[in-house]
């Protein structure tokens, strides 16, 4: 990091303007980040970052659209899970808005490299100029990726104004929006980078898109928003008309199931709950899980599968399924080692001890689950509760 190059105050807001370097790559990727933060901010992010891998060859290609300006498109089939790019922004700065009159953005402008800011510069901005005359703010406004600058100790409900933040991205922000995306992206304040990664798989010439607008909205309120901040009418597959119904019938099924997958875990069985009620039946929680994982499926909405997957194979686990647990343990690796690391190693650790269990060994099966740790220790755990009901219940008749 450079030290603070300018420092602005509005109200209550004071914004430091400055350049942070990253560990170089040969890659065509920038590295600097002009930054405009709020001082608090600073000395939180990480001194020397993490470098980013590089991708040789990269499964995407961007080209122009009929109607939707350019876009990204697979350049070859891409697997769930799979990484498309993990990118820098050329820019950070606030969500909201500054003063009209504030310098801020145009400085902020020069301070990213001249190559990068004349590709910055084509990307779409749909912001009306009397309202927002600068190209920055346009720029932002229009395709400012989210970024959660949340830290350790941090509310997970809550994100201080202070953190709350927009990357503009060269490449990432050439996705066009889906109701039913294909991809989704992870902001790494480690690395400050977004991975853009597939939730579903994707076929080689088919576009890449992400989602603008919160998925569990109705079709109305999803039209609504990225009309008012986004400029255009979605008509992508999940909005229009379907051949075979009619389209109020089409669109109040998606809105109700896109409404439940929004409340599924509030108001649905979930693993934890069910671990510690034995007199719930052993598919409870697997088989409500896979009416939503069908429905997901319905929605295009596999950004929000993981929680479901885990919870499957950890159902699997603590009874005992060692086919079952390794069929749904390996779909959360596949699936989910971008959204969440932790769970990722977790199902590795317990996957791997369970794949050297020998159906027929029991002693060696409990020692070996154990030695995993807190994870392990659920192993069959549902089984063997159910076993001692059983005896214990075999033991009051002969009393
Ligand atoms: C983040 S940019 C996406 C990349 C943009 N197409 C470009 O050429 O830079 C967002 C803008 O792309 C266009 N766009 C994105 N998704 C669209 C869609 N599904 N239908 C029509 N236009 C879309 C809109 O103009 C929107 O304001």
């Amino acid at each position: 990091m450079e030290g603070p190059l300018k420092t602005w105050t509005y109200g209550a807001h004071t914004y430091v303007l400055n350049i942070l370097s990253l560990p170089s790559t040969s890659s065509a990727t920038p590295t600097t980040i002009a930054t405009l933060l709020h001082p608090s901010m600073t000395p939180l992010l990480p001194p020397s970052p993490t470098s980013i891998p590089v991708l040789d060859s990269p499964c995407f290609e961007i080209k122009q659209t009929m109607y939707k300006g350019a876009g990204m498109f697979a350049a070859r089939g891409i697997c769930a899970g799979q990484v498309i790019i993990d990118e820098h922004p050329v820019i950070i700065l606030p969500n909201k808005p500054l003063p009209l009159d504030s310098p801020a953005y145009d400085e902020l402008e020069e301070l990213v490299p001249e190559d990068k800011i004349v590709e910055m510069l084509t990307l779409t901005n749909c912001q009306d100029r009397k309202v927002c005359p600068s190209n920055v703010e346009g720029i932002a406004r229009t395709n400012a990726l989210r970024l959660a600058m949340r830290l350790p100790g941090d509310s997970k409900e809550w994100e201080p104004k202070e953190r709350q933040y927009g990357g503009i991205f060269l490449k990432i922000n050439r996705c066009n929006h889906s109701c039913g995306p294909n991809a989704a992206f992870r902001w790494n304040v480690d690395t400050l980078s977004a991975v853009l990664y597939a939730v579903r798989p994707i076929s080689e010439g088919e576009e890449i898109t992400i989602t603008y607008a919160d998925p569990t909205r109705s079709r109305a309120e999803r039209i609504a928003h990225l009309e008012q901040n986004y400029g255009f009418t979605c008509d992508c597959p999940y909005c229009s008309r379907p051949q075979s119904s009619s389209i109020e019938e089409h669109i109040n099924a998606s809105d109700a199931s896109r409404a439940q997958l929004g409340t599924w875990f509030a108001l649905h069985p979930v693993f934890s709950k069910w671990m510690l009620d034995p007199c719930l039946p052993d598919d409870f929680v697997i088989s409500s899980h896979l009416h939503a994982l069908k429905l997901i499926e319905q929605e295009g909405m596999q950004g929000m599968e993981g929680p479901f997957l885990e919870d499957i194979a950890m159902c699997y686990a603590a009874l005992g399924d060692k086919i079952e647990f390794m069929k749904w343990a390996n779909r959360v690796i596949a699936r989910c080692g971008i959204e969440d690391v932790e769970m990722v190693r977790k199902m590795k650790v317990l996957l791997q001890c369970v794949e050297s269990i020998e159906e027929d060994d029991r002693r060696d099966r409990w020692s070996k689950a154990r030695k995993a740790g807190k994870q392990g220790k659920s192993w069959g755990v549902r089984s063997r509760q159910k076993q001692r009901k059983s005896s214990k219940n075999q033991h009051s008749w002969h009393y």
